[in-house]
């Protein structure tokens, strides 16, 4: 095991010297993409989306808390492709052009398990980072790589603005129990624009809104995936009570666009990620935010009409209202989602029935 003064030095230490083959006249340098949690649910459909690129070479960091190698399984040896069993607690050295930070557990369920750790990987990986892009090592190369940091609509804790620009600064409980997830990714966000500020690190902040599809652990805790497992197993579908608070879904393929627009774009951010539904006709009733209970009976209805629904206990501070104003990302990325929650929830169901060995009748 290594001791505290070792982990120190190679925290501190300079990353492997880029080859001089990455400068020659003749060569083309790829450019090369490191995504930490990158065999998670979101990390693993930005892989696939960056790997088609093929100036991409693409290298995933990961400790499987909650992702799996399976999600990954068509690029395992890939010439452009490398993954890295590690935790980003720990001190990593690698030669990168841009970083997508997105390890981090996420679900409700498993955050809360270990909610010390928890708050530490979401503020002390960027300590950790801190050998890395800090001191020698910014005399040492030309070119930083850039961060973008995944933060989540979580920052507006319990909002009293509906729906929430980035601007907000939110209604958050310091001491209660989802504050080492929402408490945690705001002091990532402060620390993110201190490194800005401070050391000129190039940075990205996306503020992204729940999200939904295929590869979401089928145990995954959260309320789309919960749904569509239980209505696949014939098991109740649980809506926390109320049940009258709301959330706005994304699906993954537009989150995946989102964010590579916000990297290749020129701008910090925070900018808010997700679906407020705007781009349904007027004349729909169909906005993009779902209470709870209107989600389980669009599941029902979609997936299996003979399920029912019940009402069970909640926990604290649930935010009863949430829905991204997405005005900056659409006048600053030219970015909107495309995909309706009608939409992605079959597909979704594709896969998880796939998984759960659940044949449609
Ligand atoms: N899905 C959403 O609705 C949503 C909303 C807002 C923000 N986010 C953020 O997006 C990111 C990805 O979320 P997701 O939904 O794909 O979750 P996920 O749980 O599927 O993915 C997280 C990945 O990080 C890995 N990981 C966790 N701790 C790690 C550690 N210490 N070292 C290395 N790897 C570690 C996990 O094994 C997993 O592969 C997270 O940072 C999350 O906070 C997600
Ligand atoms: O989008 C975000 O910013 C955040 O969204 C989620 O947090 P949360 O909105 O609480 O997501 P869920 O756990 O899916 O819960 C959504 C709602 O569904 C309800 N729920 C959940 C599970 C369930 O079985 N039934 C149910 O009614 C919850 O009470 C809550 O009101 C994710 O857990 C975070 O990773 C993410 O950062």
């Amino acid at each position: 095991m290594a001791s505290n003064g070792e982990k120190q030095s190679a925290a501190t230490k300079a990353p492997p010297a880029p080859s001089p083959l990455r400068t020659s006249k003749f060569c083309q340098p790829n450019m090369r993409i490191l995504i930490t949690g990158g065999a998670g649910f979101i990390g693993s459909h930005l892989v696939d989306r960056l790997m088609e690129n093929e100036k991409n070479e693409v290298i995933v960091v990961d400790n499987y808390f909650t992702g799996s190698k399976d999600n990954l399984r068509k690029w395992i040896s890939h010439p452009r492709f490398e993954l890295i069993r590690h935790d980003v607690t720990e001190p990593l050295l690698v030669e990168v052009d841009q970083i997508y930070h997105l390890a981090c557990p996420a679900s409700p369920i498993f955050y809360k398990h270990n909610p010390v750790k928890f708050l530490c990987i979401r503020f002390f990986k960027f300590e950790s980072g801190n050998g890395y892009i800090d001191g020698q090592i910014i005399e040492a190369q030309n070119a930083l790589p850039m961060i973008l940091l995944t933060s989540t609509s979580e920052v507006y804790g319990d909002p009293l603005i509906h729906p929430q620009p980035e601007t907000y600064w939110g209604n958050v409980n310091p001491i209660g129990v989802r504050s080492c997830y929402d408490e945690g990714k705001r002091v990532a966000e402060t620390l993110m624009f201190d490194y800005h500020r401070q050391h000129g690190i190039e940075i990205r902040v996306a503020r992204i809104f729940n999200t939904y599809g295929p590869r979401m652990n089928i145990d995954d805790g959260r309320v789309v995936s919960n749904f569509i497992a239980q209505a696949l197993r014939d098991e109740p579908l649980t809506v926390q009570a109320p049940g009258t608070q709301t959330r706005s879904f994304c699906y993954v393929s537009d989150m995946v666009d989102g964010l590579i627009r916000l990297m290749e774009g020129e701008h910090t951010g925070p900018i808010n990620l997700g679906n407020p539904g705007e781009f349904v006709e007027p004349s729909t009733p169909q906005t993009g935010e779902f209470t709870m209970l209107e989600l389980a009976e669009t599941v029902k209805e979609l997936i299996n009409p003979d399920v029912k629904i019940v009402t069970v206990e909640n926990t604290p501070d649930d935010p009863r209202q949430r829905k991204p104003d997405i005005t900056k990302a659409k006048e600053l990325l030219g970015w909107e989602p495309k995909i309706k929650l009608r939409e992605g929830l079959p597909l979704m169901e594709e896969d998880f029935r796939l998984r759960l060995g659940v044949p449609k009748k």
